[in-house]
């Protein structure tokens, strides 16, 4: 009860109550940052459970990619221009892809950082993982090691191979999830949904994929872009010499897939893929960790590794390969300058 003669008013009680907080929160902000700061940095995410379920994501989101071209729903739009001019395409694969896969992911591991090539935030999925780890990961992946949720980066492309897709070059085209650790790519899956297989890797466990026996370099046959191909020609000629084989081709997951031991009589074989104009690291960062795994490389022009953490752009090219010397191939290469129009 208030002394006699002093009445207490509700506001006062309230305003004198909101300072005591915020002179609180003056004196504690940095330990109550701190400790949430704390409680996040803490979750950990296991390696083989988020490979299994990058292939439940590219296997759902092929099932879209397949659906709307059978039903021939693509709905064709253009994005925008590439930094060289061409048209950058959208369709419903695309999108439908992207919903599943990235909802996915994320009400799966909502607190991890995932990238993807597209966006739609009007339409949630309400799908979760199951949380099956397929035979063949369980049999080549042991337990997996944990790492810390704020150290991952997530990228992944609902559809590789736009282009080709509306031109029904099915062959091409393939779903992609990419988990980097640190920025250092290290699980990779490269789906085709017009066939059914997986690529999978998680580097230093296993990979569902080999290199072929053997490669040539004398000279190498070198896979390239068939739609957004720059100056690559002249580029590789220089390289290699004018009797070089060149064989363009849509997409980056199948041009890595190229360089493998083929998952499907569809693939071709090529020994090294070299791309020389800007592409996007959900195009490249599942490939580059494949090749990783089996013991290749993927670097830009110059021979450097390519950190798969920050902004999506590489303006620096692409030099991929595997049971070679690859800073040998990089010798090889003419002057690289990202700044040439190539
Ligand atoms: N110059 C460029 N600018 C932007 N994206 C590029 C590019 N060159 C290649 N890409 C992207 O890289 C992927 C493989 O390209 P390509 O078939 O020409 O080798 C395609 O991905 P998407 O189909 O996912 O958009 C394509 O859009
Ligand atoms: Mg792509
Ligand atoms: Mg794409
Ligand atoms: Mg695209």
């Amino acid at each position: 009860m208030a002394p006699m003669g002093i009445r207490l008013s509700p506001l006062g009680v309230a305003v004198f109550c909101l300072l005591g907080l915020g002179v609180i929160y003056h004196l504690y902000a940095g330990v109550i940052s701190n400790r949430i700061a704390a409680f996040t940095s803490k979750r950990t995410v296991n390696l083989r459970d988020l490979l299994a379920l990058s292939v439940e994501a590219a296997v759902q989101g092929g099932r879209e990619v397949k659906r709307v071209r059978e039903e021939d729903k693509l709905e064709e739009k253009t994005k925008g221009k590439t930094k060289e001019g061409a048209s950058e395409k959208l369709t419903q694969g695309d999108l439908n892809s992207h919903r599943k896969m990235y909802y996915l992911i994320k009400n799966t591991y909502p607190y991890v950082q995932v990238n993807s090539e597209e966006h739609d935030e009007t339409n949630n999925e309400l799908g979760v993982w199951n949380r099956d780890i397929p035979a063949d990961i369980l049999k080549s992946v042991e337990g997996g090691r944990d790492v810390p949720a704020d150290s991952i980066t997530i990228w992944i492309d609902p559809l590789d191979a736009t282009q080709e897709y509306t031109e029904n070059l099915l062959k091409y085209v393939t779903t992609m999830v990419c988990v980097a650790v640190d920025g250092k790519p290290v699980i990779g899956v490269i789906h085709k949904p017009f066939t059914g297989y997986t690529a999978w890797a998680l580097v230093g466990h296993g990979s569902n994929m080999k290199p072929r026996t053997t490669y040539n370099m004398n000279p190498p046959k070198v896979i390239v872009s068939r739609s957004h191909a720059g100056k690559v020609k002249g580029f590789i000629e220089e390289a290699f010499g004018n009797t070089t084989v060149i064989l363009p081709a849509g997409g980056a997951g199948y041009k890595v897939l190229a360089l493998l031991d083929p998952l499907d009589e569809d693939i071709e074989k090529a020994d090294v893929y070299i791309h020389v104009t800007f592409i996007k690291k959900w195009d490249i960062c599942a490939g580059n960790a494949l090749l990783t795994a089996l013991g290749g490389h993927m670097t830009t022009l110059k021979g450097e590794e390519i950190d798969y953490s920050g902004a999506a752009g590489n303006r620096e090219g692409l030099l991929a390969s595997i049971k070679v010397d690859h800073q040998d191939l990089v010798a090889k290469l003419p002057a690289w300058d990202s700044s040439d129009k190539h």
